[in-house]
């Protein structure tokens, strides 16, 4: 089999992993007929009256056509707020198991078209509401969370309107505020966010189920945290508007929401009767690819789930490692070039700021590989792009584009003498939802031969990059060939790279 056949397949693999109906079908069990329970990853939750089921996020369908398999006729009733058009996209896909069932206890509510929040989704959300305020001390609610939950679950604080949370949140994001500060903003000023929806669950026994799309995995800011405890107070909310010179242009309505917010969050003791468990991460997207590598024979390493910043960082990052595997293959792992490279990628990572790597210890696990066996190496995060160009692409694209520039510079400047002539390789980023950026890809391969063999077909690659056009790019360079197209997967938990390296065959 050819690298790319391994690489597709260690990706199909991995989101295999974290779709919906297996992640659920592995996690949740109802026992018992007289007094059932819930059984979620070993933990026991008696269903002592009704059993509700309310959902938000991307991936919720999914995973709420595959828990009312699961819970049968045990089901009391459920509401799930999903994006615009998703059934329909589904079934056009033919993606049945992901759709409910003719007759499902499970009311769907579509809305924020776009991921941004509409009247529609604010409907969902109140629905949801008025389900968990009605709750008793014996009725378990089973929360679905995935991401996209923020956008689909708006409830705003009066007296402040969705428009005027939504312009604010649409401003931060515009300016670049990451994920953890847009969500500690829109917990601030929302009534179901930042726990809210478990306090109004109370005295119910609130499950939460949650498929992360942060790195991290950090229960309060996935989908904003409804049912999670929050570690953050109004005092945080201030700064991050002052960091982005909002504070001072604020509506009425949200100063006022501002100003009576509670100055300490929710106590922890005051969500004992909830629980909130990750089924499906990036981690465990990594950790079956690993598996699968080593079917096919590769020594695999997980480099870490946590790689995010600049994307042209991150390609310099993934082009040295490469380099450094290749001067391996060749013999060379402990010559004067290794260790200049060993110091360039400690600096590199320790500037990226990679939460929980360890790079000293992966280059010392990385050393003990013998020269015989092909390697793996998988990665997981999100990478940003600073769109610069009008173009079409996404940052798998653009960062599979700039890994083989970075490759093809490296070549050039050791010539014919290149420790990457011995081996071979391939480079593939993907997005775990099949959709990578704005375009029908979910992400591309790359080989160090690609700017020359593009060249050949008159494609600049350097031009494309510029203006961040690696869909168009990819679209043309030989027909197409390196894109990665899966089609939408129902899941997301970010993206995921792969490098892989075997010794050239002899001929
Ligand atoms: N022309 C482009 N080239 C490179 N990246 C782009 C381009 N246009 C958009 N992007 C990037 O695509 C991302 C938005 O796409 P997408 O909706 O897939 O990401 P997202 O909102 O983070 O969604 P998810 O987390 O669900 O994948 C942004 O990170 C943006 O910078
Ligand atoms: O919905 C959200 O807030 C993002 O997708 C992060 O989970």
């Amino acid at each position: 089999m050819s690298l790319r056949e391994h690489a597709l397949s260690l990706f199909r693999g991995a989101v295999g992993t974290v779709r919906p109906a297996p992640m659920l079908k592995r996690a949740l069990k109802l026992q018992g007929d007289g007094c059932p329970q819930l059984l979620v990853k070993g933990q026991a939750f008696p269903v002592k009256r009704d059993l509700y089921l309310v959902g938000f996020g991307k991936a919720v369908l999914g995973m709420a056509a595959a828990a009312e398999e699961i819970l049968g006729d045990h089901l009391t009733r459920g509401i799930i707020n999903v994006p615009l058009g998703i059934q329909e996209s589904l079934q056009r896909a033919g993606m049945q198991e992901m759709l409910l069932k003719p007759h499902s206890k499970i009311q769907v509510i579509e809305g924020a078209k776009n991921n941004l929040p509409d009247t529609e989704a604010l409907k969902g959300a109140a629905a949801i509401q008025e389900l968990a305020e009605g709750l008793t001390a014996d009725d378990l609610l089973l929360v679905l969370i995935s991401g996209g939950g923020s956008a689909l679950l708006p409830a705003p604080i009066p007296p402040m309107l969705l428009e005027e949370k939504e312009k604010l949140t649409k401003l931060l994001a515009s300016q670049g505020a990451a994920i953890q500060e847009l969500n500690i903003v829109r917990k601030t000023l929302s009534v179901l966010k930042g726990g809210g929806l478990a306090q109004l669950a109370h005295p119910a026994r609130v499950v939460s189920l949650i498929l992360s799309d942060v790195i991290g995995d950090p229960l309060d800011i996935i989908a904003s945290g409804p049912t999670a405890a929050s570690s953050h107070s109004v005092q945080d909310c201030l700064q991050i508007l002052t960091k982005y010179n909002l504070l001072h242009n604020l509506p009425k309505s949200v100063e006022t929401v501002l100003s009576s917010s509670p100055t300490k969050p929710t106590a922890p003791e005051n969500y004992s009767h909830v629980s909130n468990i990750i089924l499906g991460s990036n981690t465990l997207a990594l950790e079956e690819a690993k598996h699968q590598a080593e079917g096919l024979g590769y020594a695999a390493l997980v480099l870490s789930a946590a790689v995010h910043g600049e994307v042209g960082r991150v390609a310099t990052l993934y082009c040295q490692l490469i380099q450094l595997l290749c001067l391996g293959f060749a013999g060379l792992g402990d010559g004067p070039l290794s260790d200049e490279l060993r110091g360039n990628l400690l600096q590199l990572a320790a500037e990226l700021q990679i939460p929980g790597l360890e790079l000293d210890e992966f280059l010392q696990a990385l050393r003990g590989l013998g020269p015989d066996r092909p390697v793996c190496i998988l990665a997981g995060g999100e990478t940003t792009v600073q769109l610069q160009g009008t173009g079409k692409g996404g940052r798998n694209q653009e960062l599979a584009l700039r890994v083989a520039l970075g490759l093809h510079r490296a070549q050039a400047c050791t010539g014919a003498s290149s420790p990457q002539g011995r081996c071979e390789i391939l480079f593939l980023s993907g997005g775990t939802d099949g959709q990578d950026g704005p375009t029908e890809a979910a992400g591309a391969f790359c080989s160090p031969g690609l700017v020359a063999e593009a060249l050949q077909e008159g494609l600049d690659v350097e031009a494309f990059l510029r203006n961040n056009d690696s869909y168009t790019f990819f679209s043309h360079f030989q027909g197409g060939h390196h894109l990665l197209v899966t089609g939408l997967t129902g899941t997301n938990v970010m993206d995921i790279q792969a490098i892989l390296i075997r010794a050239m065959e002899r001929s």
